[in-house]
């Protein structure tokens, strides 16, 4: 007894990581799944491939670590949020391939309800923006196109869920359907002020209650998984987005504290304390927690691209083999030689909200070479987050006075300079880098009584590296303005 299994069910990748009670890794596993694309700006996942490699991770980093599902003191799960599943409840089965976060295919029916005037109330509501990155459009685009669905989900037969209900539902054996506030706060069907599901929203994107998980705290025990998944009933003790997980396991606790994680996104969660801040620069507001200690929210900038540039690089382009070549392609050169690439590939996420931006290579001369690309990549990544950082000040929060970061291009030892230096302030590295998997353990720890509260999970948190800032204001602030000179170009672009 007393290991904590995490499961962090990421855009790319499942992965399964085994703890002892004193937050040491003892066991991991990760496996990849594949992404769809069927129709430009769709992006998709099987939901059973999802669920197939996450258990399959699961029975691996127990193996990893030699411990016995019944050896486990709670688990807790981490996700991708926004995803949206629809499965029937006789068997869940997904009726069809889950909408994934990134997917774009309901712009122009934000387009529509942002006519009609309903963005300011939605953004009061919920402290979301109207945009197609939010499950709400999601879940009717599924009803309205897959025949019959509508009526099936009127006569209670079906169910709707982001990927930790989608988890948790199988997890329990078909007995548990839940979600907790965080990932709740991700759907624009969830009232921030209620603290529950919005009737007046389900009534607009026209969403049959009956589908809707039972919204639990992501610290507590909400129910067991059946012996016949794991081989054990194993307590299901933390549910978390796997943002707020991250800013979790960053011990990000005190208001003011902030996280930022470079996966396929960035997502930069501010601790903002007991009470909803709303922002008036286009940040989300979200819940990050609740449990025994109240609930705690966030401000929050999403970011579409961020890891996920390197990838096309990789994939697209092949200028690269492996992601962290990039590195040493960009620090082949001192600069990016004027090059701007702004990856908008699936539209501009915060402060922009723009879904119709396309992404753009600006600067090219005679004398780019591949170097000069792969630096502006960094770039981008980097400055998209100083964009963050520019929104969340103009919303009169405390300026930065370090910047704890994570997420798989957070290895990047360039990309992390080049943080500090736009940023303008140090950027601190944990040792341990699965802050996402560490906030599920801490989470689902604090929920059977493992550790006594955040505090002592504070103390844990080690720093392993500190960039800080070296370059002059005046060369920041001309890369700073060019940056906003080429995302203004690439705005609106589909539409044109
Ligand atoms: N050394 C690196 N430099 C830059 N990007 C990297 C590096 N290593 C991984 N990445 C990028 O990080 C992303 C993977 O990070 P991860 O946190 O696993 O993502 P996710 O949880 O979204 O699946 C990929 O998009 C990959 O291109
Ligand atoms: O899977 P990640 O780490 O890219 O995170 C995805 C986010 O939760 C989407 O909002």
């Amino acid at each position: 007894m007393g290991y904590l299994l995490a499961l962090d069910q990421g855009t790319t990748s499942s992965r399964a990581m085994v703890f002892d009670a004193d937050g040491c890794l003892r066991g991991a596993a990760q496996l990849g799944f594949a992404q769809h694309y069927p129709q430009p700006g769709w992006v998709e996942h099987d939901a059973h491939e999802i669920l197939r490699t996450q258990l399959d991770c699961v029975r691996m980093a127990l193996v990893d670590a030699g411990v016995r599902a019944d050896e486990l003191a709670a688990l807790g799960i981490a996700n991708q949020r926004e995803t949206t599943v629809l499965w029937e409840r006789a068997g869940g089965r997904a009726l069809a391939p889950a909408i994934v976060w990134q997917d774009r295919r309901t712009a122009a029916v934000c387009d529509r309800l942002r006519a009609q005037g309903w963005a300011d109330d939605l953004r009061e509501r919920t402290g979301l923006e109207l945009d197609p990155y939010f499950s709400a459009t999601k879940l009717a685009w599924l009803l309205d196109h897959l025949p019959g669905a509508r009526d099936r989900a009127e006569r209670g037969e079906l169910a709707f869920g982001t990927i930790d209900s989608w988890l948790v539902w199988h997890l329990s054996g078909g007995r548990l359907h839940v979600t907790d506030p965080g990932n709740a706060s991700r759907t624009l069907l969830y009232n921030l002020h209620t603290r529950d599901w919005d009737p007046l929203l389900l009534e607009r994107f026209r969403i049959p209650p009956r589908l809707l998980p039972a919204v639990v705290d992501s610290i507590g025990v909400c129910g067991e998984t059946d012996p016949g998944v794991l081989g054990a009933a194993v307590p299901i003790a933390g549910l978390a987005g796997d943002q707020q997980a991250a800013t979790f396991g960053q011990a990000c606790f005190a208001p003011g504290m902030a996280k930022n994680t470079y996966g396929t996104g960035c997502f930069l969660l501010m601790n903002t304390g007991g009470a909803p801040v709303a922002s008036r620069n286009r940040l989300l507001t979200t819940v990050a927690w609740s449990g025994p200690g109240g609930t705690r929210y966030a401000l929050e900038g999403s970011v579409f691209m961020g890891g996920a540039t390197v990838q096309w690089l990789r994939d697209a382009l092949g200028l690269i083999k492996r992601a962290a070549d990039i590195e040493a392609l960009a620090a082949s050169v001192a600069d990016s030689g004027g090059v701007v690439m702004v990856p908008a590939f699936t539209g501009l996420g915060a402060p922009h909200w723009d879904a119709y931006a396309r992404g753009a290579l600006l600067g090219l001369t005679r004398g780019t070479g591949a170097g000069h690309i792969a630096r502006a990549a960094l770039e981008a990544i980097a400055l998209q987050t100083v964009d963050l950082v520019e929104a969340m000040k103009r919303d009169g929060a405390a300026p930065l006075s370090e910047l704890r970061v994570d997420g798989g291009a957070a290895a990047n030892d360039l990309l992390m300079q080049i943080q500090a230096d736009l940023l303008g302030v140090p950027v601190l590295r944990p040792r341990m880098l699965e802050t996402t998997a560490l906030g599920a353990t801490f989470l689902a720890g604090l929920g059977v009584g493992i550790w006594p509260g955040p505090d002592a999970l504070a103390a844990q948190w080690q720093v392993d590296r500190v960039f800080s800032p070296s370059l002059p204001a005046d060369v920041r602030e001309a890369v700073c303005a060019r940056w906003q000179r080429a995302i203004e170009r690439t705005k609106g672009w589909e539409s044109q």
